[in-house]
């Protein structure tokens, strides 16, 4: 998985029969260099153009091959690692680099060319998992809410349970018992704070919420930046990652729009309960905003719900969705479902992905 905050790719083995999550096993990280993420984010500003998802304008063919050589290159280096051949693993969940997500015009665009990872690594891949829920009318995202409800069907959890997924953007699961997964984004997670820190010190990280931990929220800002349409509107719903704008808080000390902005990341999930059939009783945090204390301090007191991290459940909060695109993979092959009318808004269930197996490019020319 290669996420919105483009700070690397994670990838995690999991062993599953497309239901239950039968075991967890190893990971990795691999993270991008300064000009790998340059190239990717020029990347994003030559995709805006695009009105098909085959068009690769500007540096998107470029940006894609290396999103393609670096995804083989973490499998191959990983296998090596924990002494597995690829025959051990039966496929590869590859969910590519989201370079625009526009679904009211049914375009996603997730680079990546998963004939050639097939290829380079002689394992069978399901790629473009997003696309095929796209197409029937389906906002395309969010996709892990399946691997979500999983997971807290074998936790046995008392319902309801939100799951708050905290990437780039943010995105929420609510599982209770004879439901399909509720699901949609909820705001903003870590790209504005990276943005801003990457702008106001060079590192696009506000690390444990040092700067946030020590500024003040404006209050009157974070009124302004919940004002935004998004928040009005019904699910299904799903963000690009520039969706929104750190502008609001240009004026304040980098500690206090720091604040301001993980504010702004718990006000808008807890804001997500408006669409939910019934208030969450215990929410669980994961993606790199599970690391950030100030959100979870936030999201406290704006539930006053039992927040807790998905590290602590046993889960990964930082692997979850690496696993969820192994565990689609595995769903995808055997044709169950991806999406539902309450995650994505697709008007029925739907399977998706796309199979690539080694070799076939070569027989098919
Ligand atoms: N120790 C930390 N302190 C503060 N923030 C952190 C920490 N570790 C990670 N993060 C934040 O988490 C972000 C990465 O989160 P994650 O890996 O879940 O995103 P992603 O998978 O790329 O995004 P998405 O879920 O939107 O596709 C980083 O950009 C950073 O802002
Ligand atoms: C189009 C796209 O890549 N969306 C991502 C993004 O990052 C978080 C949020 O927006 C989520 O909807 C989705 O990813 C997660 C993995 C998902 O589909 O569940």
């Amino acid at each position: 998985m290669s996420g919105t905050s483009m700070d690397g790719i994670d990838a995690a083995l999991i062993e599953t029969d497309g239901e239950g999550v039968v075991r967890m096993g190893a990971s990795v990280e691999l993270a991008y260099t300064e000009e790998e993420r340059a190239l990717l984010r020029q990347a994003l500003a030559d995709a805006l153009p695009m009105k098909k998802r085959t068009e690769r304008p500007g540096v998107v063919g470029a940006a894609e091959r290396l999103i393609t050589r670096k995804h083989a290159d973490i499998i191959s280096d990983f296998l090596k690692e924990h002494d597995l051949s690829p025959e051990d693993i039966d496929v590869v969940g590859f969910h590519g680099q989201t370079v625009l997500h526009r679904p009211h015009e049914r375009l996603t665009v997730q680079i990546g060319d998963g004939q050639a990872l097939a290829d380079s690594l002689g394992i069978p891949v399901v790629h473009d998992l997003r696309a095929a829920d796209v197409a029937e009318g389906g906002q395309g995202a969010p996709l892990v809410p399946a691997y979500h409800q999983a997971l807290v069907r074998e936790a046995k959890l008392a319902g309801p349970v939100a799951v708050l997924n905290l990437g780039g953007v943010g995105n929420i699961t609510y599982i209770a018992e004879g439901h399909d997964p509720v699901a949609f984004d909820t705001g903003p997670a870590n790209a504005l704070i990276d943005d801003l820190m990457l702008e106001r010190s060079g590192v696009a990280m506000d690390q444990d919420a040092r700067q946030a931990l020590a500024g003040q929220v404006n209050q009157e800002m974070l009124v302004t930046l919940m004002t935004h349409p998004f928040f009005g509107e019904k699910p299904p719903k799903s963000l690009d990652r520039n969706a929104f704008s750190r502008e609001t808080v240009a004026g304040l000390s980098t500690r206090d729009a720091a604040a301001t902005l993980a504010a702004f990341t718990a006000r808008s999930a807890a804001a997500a309960r408006r669409w939910l059939p019934r208030e969450p009783r215990l929410w669980i945090v994961s993606g790199g905003g599970a690391r950030n204390p100030a959100i979870l301090k936030f999201l406290r007191e704006e539930t006053g719900a039992t927040v807790r991290t998905a590290d602590e459940f046993g889960w990964s909060a930082s692997m979850m969705e690496a696993q969820a695109f192994a565990y689609l993979a595995v769903r995808s092959l055997k044709g169950l479902p991806l999406t539902f009318p309450s995650s994505t808004g697709v008007p029925r269930a739907l399977t998706g992905g796309v199979l690539a197996t080694p070799g076939q490019s070569r027989l098919r020319a």
